[in-house]
């Protein structure tokens, strides 16, 4: 047990997060049936949850890594750092976004003592559960949420001086888990939100069906999503869809 978190209350003024976001041209390619405007929106508002998620969970230092203007403004305007990626166009563009972001975070912020590798497509995240799995991850030098599937990883925490890459892509839980990490309730019972990240149209209404942030619900309520059915009333904060679907604000 470190002896500074004795309780193991993570100490968050001490922790970054860190999350990757590649080219707006590029990103969310799986997405079938949007066109490329709402694409971006939504690239951008799910980013924007996840970071108001990461916030409310108390930890006031978030750092986005991206080649783009447009993903860098969106991080500035919701209160994160953004960090213009210098490594583009090399092999495994993601772990080296999240290796920028790590070393950044670390020369600027002498006391860092965690880092938290987040997903940036976590819209249904919450604050709430962010911090949960945080406090289960003090004990631990290394700590994964895996996602809804069981194979990805929604979140790593880590001691921020650990040297080893992050293990990002395919299969990315098991190869964290072969560097060290504990694996966080295997079962996988607790943080819904938090591990249903959004690749496909059908990972859009399954996170919306848990609900969603309110930049998420307002792309939805714009968007042209197939399978999301009509919207029977939407506002600025929150919007209820004709099977029940409930975006709610946090
Ligand atoms: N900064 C940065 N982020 C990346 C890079 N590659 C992937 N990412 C981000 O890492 C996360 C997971 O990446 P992927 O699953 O490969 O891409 P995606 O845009 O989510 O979806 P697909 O295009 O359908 O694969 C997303 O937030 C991506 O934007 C990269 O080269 N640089
Ligand atoms: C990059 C990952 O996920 P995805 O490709 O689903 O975004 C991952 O889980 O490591």
């Amino acid at each position: 047990m470190p002896a500074d978190r004795p309780d193991h209350r993570p100490a968050t003024d001490h922790t970054a997060a860190i999350l990757a976001v590649k080219s707006l041209a590029d990103a969310k390619s799986r997405l079938t049936g949007w066109d490329d405007h709402n694409r971006r929106a939504l690239v951008t508002a799910m980013l924007a949850d996840t970071i108001a998620a990461i916030r409310a969970a108390g930890c006031p230092h978030v750092w986005v890594v991206s080649p783009d203007p447009v993903v860098l403004r969106e991080a500035a305007d919701s209160g994160a750092t953004g960090i213009a990626e210098t490594l583009t166009g090399t092999g495994d563009g993601l772990n080296l976004a999240m290796a920028e972001g790590i070393g950044a975070a670390r020369r600027r912020l002498p006391e860092l003592r965690r880092v938290l590798l987040v997903q940036a497509d976590l819209p249904a995240a919450t604050g709430k559960q962010i911090l949960e799995a945080l406090v289960a991850a003090a004990p631990h030098r290394q700590a994964l949420v895996a996602d809804v599937r069981g194979d990805g990883t929604a979140m790593l925490v880590r001691d921020a001086h650990i040297g080893t890459p992050t293990r990002f892509g395919p299969d990315s839980a098991a190869l964290h888990r072969r560097d060290g990490a504990t694996e966080l309730d295997p079962g996988r019972a607790r943080w819904p939100g938090l591990r249903r990240d959004v690749d496909t149209a059908e990972d859009l209404v399954a996170a919306a069906a848990l609900g969603v942030g309110v930049r998420t619900a307002r792309v939805l309520c714009d968007g042209p999503d197939p399978d999301i059915p009509g919207t029977a009333e939407c506002s600025p904060t929150a919007c209820h869809r004709g099977r029940g679907y409930v975006m709610i604000d946090r």
